[in-house]
């Protein structure tokens, strides 16, 4: 567990930009730090690793101060992703990854052979381990710089922002990705963003700041769309946190309706499009079985004629659901 205890931090300037904030951050969970600009999100993110040093109060992992420790040792400990990847423009993919193994003395090999298993983790063709960043797109630049957060296996993740500057698809994808990371490697990961709905979607437990650096409530998401603590966090959460809410809602089985027959299939049985009088329209969002009911509504929602189309494990079509559908189950 990481824990704050009266942090603040203020800035030759003046500034204060964390302002006696006390909170716990899990181990092997994922903990987003989110709240407006300026609100002291990054500032309270690298005091953990001391790339920033507070000025009073106290920060500990496992009990253990971490100003009792050497900072470099700290940091070993600690992996650390920023917005724009950060990696060396003059190393290839593979020795950029194989950057901190490298450091603490791996040999050439094991760096290199864990080099390339983390490229495949994260996503990633291994024929781009030759590469240069410069070669890469965006989002595959993001994903080198989590496998090379990741290579010296840290129990703890640092995270500033790191999907923001990828269009909001790829976003999707690495966001999925770092989901499905997290369940194999369970890394206590601190996550800041701006964006609540990225919040909502990664964090464990949401920290919500407000500028001025102080906490205005930290809760899981769930509970911070039912319970919002004040105006402000209502605010920031914004006014459809009812339809957000509806991403922790599972029901156990939706009853879907038979496949229509305006619905294309390919050889496989998923769904391709809707055919209309002169052309085949796309389904756009599909629904898979046991997902939330904001998937469900979004199928729906996003769907030309109305129909969500609910697909199995395969992806198959197996059924579409309606609106009528998603609102009894809502009511039940
Ligand atoms: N080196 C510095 N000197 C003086 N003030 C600073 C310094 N770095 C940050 N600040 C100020 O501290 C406050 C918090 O900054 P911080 O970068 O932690 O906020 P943030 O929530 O991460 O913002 P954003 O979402 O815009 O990145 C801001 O008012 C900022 O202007």
């Amino acid at each position: 567990m990481i824990e704050f205890e009266d942090v603040t931090k203020q800035y030759p300037d003046g500034t204060v930009a964390v302002d006696t904030l006390s909170l716990r951050i899990p181990s092997n969970e994922i903990t987003v730090f989110v709240g407006p600009s300026g609100c002291g999100k990054t500032t309270s993110l690298r005091m953990i690793n001391r790339t920033i040093e507070r000025t009073s109060g106290r920060i500990s992992i496992d009990g253990e101060d971490i100003n009792s420790k050497d900072a470099v040792a700290l940091r070993r400990g600690i992996g650390y992703v920023i917005q724009h990847a950060g990696l060396f423009p003059h190393k290839t993919v593979v020795d950029n990854i194989a950057t901190v193994p490298k450091l603490l003395g791996w040999d050439k090999r094991r760096a290199r052979t864990t080099a390339m298993e983390l490229l495949e983790r994260v996503g990633l063709d291994v024929k781009l381990a030759e590469r240069y960043p410069a070669q890469l797109s965006g989002g595959q630049q993001q994903r080198v710089g989590v496998a090379r957060a990741l290579a010296a296996d840290p129990p703890i993740m640092l995270m500033d922002e790191p999907f923001s500057a990828v269009d909001p698809i790829v976003r999707n994808q690495l966001q999925e990705e770092l989901l499905r990371l997290q369940r194999d490697i369970g890394k206590t990961i601190v996550f800041v963003t701006h964006d609540i709905d990225e919040a909502i979607k990664l964090g464990d437990n949401v920290a919500i700041l407000r500028v001025g650096g102080k906490l205005a409530q930290l809760a899981p998401p769930s509970e911070l769309l039912a319970n919002p603590v004040d105006d402000f966090v209502r605010d920031f959460v914004g006014r459809d946190r009812g339809y957000r809410a509806l991403t922790f809602v599972h029901p156990d089985e939706l009853p879907v309706k038979p496949l229509p027959a305006e619905l294309v299939l390919d050889d496989a049985g998923a769904p391709v499009g809707w055919r209309t009088d002169h052309e085949v329209q796309p389904v756009n969002a599909v629904y898979k079985q046991g997902d939330s009911l904001r998937a469900a509504l979004d199928a729906v929602l996003t769907s030309p004629n109305g129909w969500g189309v609910c697909i199995d494990a395969n992806g198959r079509a197996v059924g579409i659901v309606d609106q009528v559908i998603v609102a009894e189950a809502l009511r039940s």
